[in-house]
């Protein structure tokens, strides 16, 4: 009997962001059996008994970080917990990563989609970042990892609310925009979030409607300051015309930026009309890995429209934008 593949949730954050006890109030709240990957700095990791419930299951990776020495480990153990479900001796279903704080997310999440049984066997679901109110900014400010957890992340849970004045929560959220326009922004105190809002994401999956509207209400509590401009060097750069484009050229266009800026590109996602096609064409990637599928088809109520989101550093927007106008059906 083939099983369903076992969602994956992974949750980053800065060092001492909230992440250990957004993780306790998840466990706390979800109905299921969740297996936990966590990642600690150090010889004897703290947070596993912080961490409550018996019924869990808890891998502890305490000798490196996951993202670079010890990603072959990682692996490993994916490959190890997979098989024990498959032969009846470990029932979950679903698997948390707990990073360390100085984890880029980017390579942890390529490990699903680069080696063929851990790609059947696991779905990864969404990145949730954890971001500190009250030293967010600072951490934004001083550390490129901090910045690439932000640009990674499908929710940016931003913690200890209960600390600081509405003034702030606007202006931190209103960068996160900036840095992440693709990702729901949730308020929390003490790491308390419906686990609907943090399971179930659907991050990776390719359909219609993975990208979010380019303006309007981004999220529950707030809306982005239009004044304000921030100059991060990661960002969101939003792509968009009111048509189909050429499909050639826009082949040929997202090749030549996968091409070029690889290693800029943390996430893209693309909703395209093409010239002559009545369905959608979805796509989105990751660096160098990319999904495309033909999604459904636009309805006679509907205007065809094409949107791109690349979430990238320091990616060369004005060059962007021009290559991209000119992959403009009949243009
Ligand atoms: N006031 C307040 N404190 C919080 C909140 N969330 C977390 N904390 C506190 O912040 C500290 C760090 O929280 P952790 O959950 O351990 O953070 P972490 O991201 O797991 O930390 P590392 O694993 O060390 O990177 C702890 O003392 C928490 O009790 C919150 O919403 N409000």
């Amino acid at each position: 009997m083939t099983q369903s593949p076992i969602p994956v949730t992974l949750l980053t954050g800065f060092l001492g962001a909230g992440k250990t006890t957004l993780l306790n109030h998840l466990l706390a709240e979800a109905g299921e059996r969740i297996v936990v990957i966590e990642n600690e700095f150090g010889p004897v990791s703290i947070d596993s008994e912080l961490l409550i419930r018996e019924r869990d299951e808890l891998v502890e990776m305490t000798n490196g970080c996951l993202c670079c020495t010890i990603r072959g480990d990682l692996s490993r153990h994916l490959h190890s917990l997979h098989q024990r479900r498959r032969d009846g001796e470990l029932a979950f279903t679903r698997l948390v990563i707990e990073t360390t704080g100085l984890a880029d997310p980017t390579p942890i999440a390529q490990t699903f989609f680069s080696d063929d049984t851990l790609a059947e066997a696991y779905a990864l679901d969404g990145v949730l970042a954890v971001v500190d109110a009250v030293h967010g900014e600072q951490q934004l400010d001083e550390h490129l990892v901090a910045r690439k957890q932000a640009g990674f992340a499908d929710r940016l849970l931003i913690s200890k609310t209960d600390l600081v004045d509405e003034a702030s929560l606007e202006r931190l959220g209103a960068r996160l925009a900036a840095i992440n326009s693709q990702a729901e922004q949730h308020r929390l105190v003490q790491g308390h979030i419906a686990s609907a809002l943090a399971f179930g994401v659907r991050g990776f999956h390719l359909d219609e409607n993975l990208l979010r509207p380019a303006t309007g209400e981004r999220n529950l509590n707030f809306r982005p300051a239009a004044t304000r401009s921030f100059a991060d060097d990661i960002a969101a750069l939003h792509l968009t015309h009111d048509g189909p484009l050429d499909l050639q050229r826009i082949s040929a266009f997202m090749n030549r930026l996968v091409e070029q800026h690889a290693e800029q590109l943390l996430r893209y996602k693309g909703v395209l009309a093409i010239a002559g096609e009545p369905r959608r064409l979805v796509f989105q990637g990751v660096h160098r890995i990319t999904g495309f599928d033909y999604g459904r088809e636009w309805q006679n109520d509907e205007t065809p429209r094409s949107d791109i989101v690349l979430i990238g550093q320091q990616l060369p927007a004005d060059a962007i934008r021009a290559e991209f106008a000119a992959c403009i059906a009949n243009a």
